[in-house]
Formats: C-alpha cells, structure tokens, sequence
C-alpha cells in the first residue's frame, strides 16, 4: 500500500493510503487513524464503515473520533463504501443510493456489478489482512458504521462473530429487506430473488441466529430517514426474539447528520475499549 497523505492528530497519525484492491478489481484508497500509543507496540482497531454518498474522509474529517482514539489506545479503519474508478459500474441516471458510494457492505452477485461491487469480502478478509500484516494492529478489532454503513458493520459482525468483539451503529439501515433503499440496492446487486437478501438483513439474522456480541446502537429521533428507511424496531424485536445483547438508544432532537455521530462517537468508542481490552 502506498502513502497518500499524512497528519498529526491528537498526537497520532491520520494517514491515506491506496492499494490495488484483488477482492474489489480496481485501485482503492482508505484511511487510519493511528493514535500515540502504535508508537509503543500493536493497538486493537475499530473499523467505521460510512454511509451513502460518503469516502473514507466523510468520518475522518466531520466525526472528530481521533481525540477519543488517541485516549483510549485505538486505531481507526476508515474503507471507502464502494469500488471506484473507470470501469467500475455506476447507476445509469448517477443516483446517489446506487453504485459509487454505495456498495451496500455486499458481494454482488448480478452483471454488471459482480465485476467489482465485493465490498463484503474486501471489508472482512482483505482490507484487515493488509493493515495487520503493515501497520502496528494486534488483530483485536470492533465494527462500527453509520446508516448504509451501520447496516454493513451489523450484518459483518452477525454473520462472523468471530472476528469481531464488539459491534456498534449509527441510524442503521436495520431492516433493507423492508425498506426502499434496501429494496433498491438488494434488486440490483443481488437479483429479485429476495432468499438472497436475508444474508444482508442485520435484523433478520439476528432473529435466525442471534448474537454472542455485544450490540450498541444509537438513533435520532428527529431522523429523516427514520420511519421510512431505518427501522430499528425491527432490530429490537429480533433482539428481544433471540435474547441478545443490544442496546438502543433513541436520542431526542437529533438527526442523520455527522453532528449526531460527532455527539455519540465518543462513548461507542468507550464501549469498543472496553471490550478490546484497550
Ligand atoms: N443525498 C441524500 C442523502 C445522503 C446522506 O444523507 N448521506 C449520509 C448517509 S445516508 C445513509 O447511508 C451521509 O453520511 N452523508 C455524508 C455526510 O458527510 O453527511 C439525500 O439528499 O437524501
């Protein structure tokens, strides 16, 4: 992986890099947030998967997660939301919930974006095989992510609990079998056999399989996109159907924006240390 960019933060390192994606078919770039103590020895890793329309430097520049970080000991994982570049498919009319910035956390099955849109397998195997095997991480990580990224670290964590010790989201797309965007995105990607989509729905498999981790989840009740896209009732009921551990928070007065994730970033932060062992 090659040096894009880099600042000092916190006493830390925000850094860009790119890399020639295998899993993805085309060149990527992301960002880390390395706080003081990777100067010392290895640290643990949350990753944060944005949301729509986002990049990588959506989170690193509006969040202000590295202060948190650098206290707490924990490096950042910053992926883009989808494949980019010439060649890679976008939606015919350029919208913004299809295609670049939207790669739904999926491997996509359907022509024409099976070529490149394996945002899933890039976001479990190859990204933390690179930045364990070249930057100082102890291979403990966490999963974190907001709205279509909230969605991808939900559905990430449930499926590979194993991988992860923690997992937490902002206004996640909680149901996609049951709402426009997921309808949308899940079509495309995945064709119109809707038995596909159950792998991606955090809420129908956390009502199938459980969770042994621990769940914390954050929404804004003056979202938006609440009532029509969200759907965090539906998570809570397969929470209490399984009996696992998540806790949902509604916060009064707040809506989708990253002035609702720079409120909260803090304490999911304290909530992924504690369970990193951080
Ligand atoms: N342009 C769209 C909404 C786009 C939007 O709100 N994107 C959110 C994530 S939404 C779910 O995944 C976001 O994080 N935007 C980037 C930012 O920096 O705020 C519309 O107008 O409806």
């Amino acid at each position: 992986m090659q040096l894009v960019q880099e600042q000092k933060c916190f006493g830390g390192r925000q850094i860009r890099y790119q890399h020639d994606s295998n899993t993805l078919n085309c060149s990527m770039q992301f960002s880390v947030f390395l706080p003081p103590q990777a100067e010392q020895g290895a640290v643990p890793a949350v990753y944060w998967l944005s949301g729509l329309t986002c990049t990588d430097e959506n989170f690193s520049a509006k969040a202000g997660a590295q202060r948190a970080a650098a206290e707490l000991g924990l490096a950042l994982i910053i992926p883009d939301t989808s494949p980019r570049g010439e060649g890679v498919a976008d939606d015919v009319d350029g919208a913004y919930d299809l295609g670049l910035g939207a790669g739904f956390y999926v491997n996509a099955t359907q022509a024409p974006w099976n070529r490149h849109y394996h945002m899933y397998d890039y976001v479990l195997s190859e990204l933390p095989a690179l930045v364990e095997s070249e930057l100082p991480l102890n291979g403990k990580r966490a999963i974190s992510g907001h709205s279509m990224g909230g969605h991808g670290a939900l559905v990430l964590a449930l499926r590979n609990p194993e991988r992860f010790v923690s997992v937490s989201a902002f206004a996640p797309i909680s149901n996609p079998t049951d709402c426009p965007w997921g309808h949308k995105a899940l079509g495309a990607y995945l064709g119109e056999d809707k038995a596909a989509w159950a792998d991606y729905d955090a809420s129908l498999l956390l009502k199938a399989k459980g969770c042994s981790l621990p769940v914390l989840v954050d929404q804004g009740e003056a979202d938006n996109f609440l009532a029509e896209q969200l759907k965090p009732q539906a998570l809570k009921a397969a929470a209490e159907e399984s009996g696992a551990d998540l806790e949902l928070r509604l916060q009064p007065g707040y809506d989708h924006s990253y002035y609702f994730i720079a409120s909260f970033i803090a304490e999911h932060l304290r909530f992924h240390a504690r369970h990193l062992g951080a």
